[in-house]
């Protein structure tokens, strides 16, 4: 397969040619979410990302294993050492079991994923379920000076490992730095350093989420279990791992220090980051309180939404901005994208009914290699749907007559459209579910209608047939002076 896809690695800070280990296998890790509340608008950022580049490498012919996980343990309030577990918490608040939260927002978080037609991935692994590989983690840092027991809990020793390796070679920040801002603050604690993060914790007693180990009872830290399943499920060294800038630091180069910790290399080919969605420029954040859900986009039942969003119309708005530029959610933009959308949906609409000529006036191969080159260009989809624009007015002008096409260019030009739409940016037609509700609506009402004309002329049966029927299927139908409602008993 000939290979001309680069993609910006954050750890080089440039584009480069994507090369894999294994010439047909890609291995590739994504961190996804927390599950201890709904997703929002941010979290379908990672997931549309990286589920365009699953499909773009599946595209391209690859064998890709793509693991993404959950997490469920491990993640505390503040992001770095202290405070509760984010799960715990929310369990503690609604008095459920922590596994009864984590499995309540992992069932609607893929809900949600379904609707905006990301693909699951190969393998989903959960940190409460790897707690073995966690430990045996942890003890290949202590066996090679990396990290230190106090106190039940192993913290790794960032000081150790920067005489040997570079710390902070992801993010840019320098050691020294670090050293400095952080002295007043050290020689207190468990820590030897206020840098050093936990590897394991001891559970305080009230700490529910807790499992027997060498150490303590206690609980893995949160940037040991995506070393520890990435490596499981993709091997010591893989590919590609990606997911949000936030989590450039501290959590990506802690994962790095970790690998490198514990077997000598580094795991990750390429880096991959995308950048946030805001909201009036400030990161959308669950912490922050200024998000709003996936399932209010499509609902449209949240304050600062105009209307509601379909998810294909949320998804559209994601693939016009390119991955690494943040992007600002108002409703202009994102009824600009529904409008998009529908522009190109009707097009490939239009695209199927067009007639062959003998002759093209037409070159299908060099729109081809236009939108190919974009794709190339680091997942540049914001020109790749400019491309295909172009090719709208093409399929327009060729609907309007104005333009010739032959049976060769014609066929090219579908594919490109079919396969670009449906297979890599993951979109979907949406008009199905819509057309069955209007059409009920219509048979509904005209079933109504016609029992306010029996009503008129004195058929009261008929008339009392027809409510009853409609209730026997769970439709309430209500008598108004304006003649009637309905709706559908949930
Ligand atoms: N506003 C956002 N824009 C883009 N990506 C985001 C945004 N918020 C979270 N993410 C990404 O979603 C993924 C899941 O993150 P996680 O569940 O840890 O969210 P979080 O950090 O708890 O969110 P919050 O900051 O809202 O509490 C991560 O890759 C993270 O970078
Ligand atoms: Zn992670």
């Amino acid at each position: 397969m000939e290979n001309k896809l680069f993609i910006y690695n954050t750890l080089n800070r440039k584009k480069e040619l994507f090369e894999p280990i294994n010439a047909s296998h890609v291995g590739l890790y994504v961190c996804g979410p927390t599950v201890y509340g709904d997703a929002h608008l941010g979290h379908a950022r990672p997931a549309i990302t990286f589920d365009l580049l699953f499909r773009y490498l599946t595209h391209l012919g690859y064998k890709v294993r793509y693991v993404r996980n959950i997490t469920d343990v491990g993640h505390l309030v503040n992001d770095a050492d202290e405070g509760e577990d984010k799960i715990a918490k929310k369990a503690r608040l609604e008095e459920l079991e922590p596994m009864e939260v984590v499995q309540f927002y992992t069932d609607r978080y893929h809900k949600d994923m379904d609707d905006l037609n990301v693909r699951k991935p190969s393998i989903e692994p959960r940190a409460s379920g790897h707690i073995m590989e966690q430990m045996a983690m942890i003890d290949q840092l202590l066996a090679n000076g990396f990290a230190y027991e106090s106190n039940g809990s192993v913290y790794f020793d960032v000081e150790a490992y920067s005489k040997k390796y570079d710390y902070g070679k992801l993010s840019g920040r320098k050691i020294e730095d670090l050293i400095s801002n952080t002295r007043e603050l050290d020689g207190q604690g468990e820590k030897k350093n206020s840098f050093d993060f936990a590897l394991w914790k001891k559970a305080a007693p009230e700490h529910i989420m807790r499992w027997p180990s060498k150490w303590s009872d206690g609980f893995p830290g949160w940037h040991m279990e995506c070393s520890a399943m990435s490596q499981k499920y993709l091997g010591e060294e893989f590919d590609i791992h990606g997911g949000g800038l936030d989590l450039q630091f501290p959590h990506h180069e802690c994962e790095i220090a970790q690998s490198t910790g514990a077997h000598g290399h580094e795991a990750v080919h390429y880096w991959m980051h995308n950048n946030m969605i805001t909201i009036n420029g400030q990161k959308m954040g669950k912490s922050l309180g200024n998000f709003i859900t996936l399932s209010q986009m499509f609902s449209g039942e949240n304050d600062v939404l105009e209307q509601a969003y379909s998810p294909m119309t949320v998804r559209f708005f994601m693939l016009q901005a390119h991955y690494r530029s943040p992007l600002d959610f108002s409703n202009d933009a994102l009824k600009a994208a529904e409008k998009g959308f529908k522009r190109l949906m009707t097009a490939l609409a239009t695209l199927n009914k067009i007639n062959v000529s003998e002759t093209s006036t037409i070159d299908a191969e060099e729109l081809t290699g236009k939108c190919y080159d974009a794709l190339n260009d680091d997942l540049n989809t914001p020109i790749l749907i400019a491309h295909l624009f172009d090719g709208v007015k093409t399929i327009n002008a060729l609907a309007a007559g104005n333009a010739k096409i032959d049976a060769n260019n014609l066929e090219k030009l579908k594919t490109l459209y079919q396969k670009l739409i449906f297979d890599v940016l993951g979109l979907k037609a949406e008009e199905e579910a819509n057309t069955s509700n209007e059409m009920l609506d219509k048979v509904i009402s005209l079933l109504l209608t016609t029992r306010n004309e029996a009503k008129k002329n004195k058929d009261w049966a008929t008339a009392d047939r027809i409510r009853d029927e409609l209730t026997n299927l769970g439709i309430v139908v209500k008598d108004t002076k304006d003649g009637f409602e309905w709706e559908i008993n949930k």
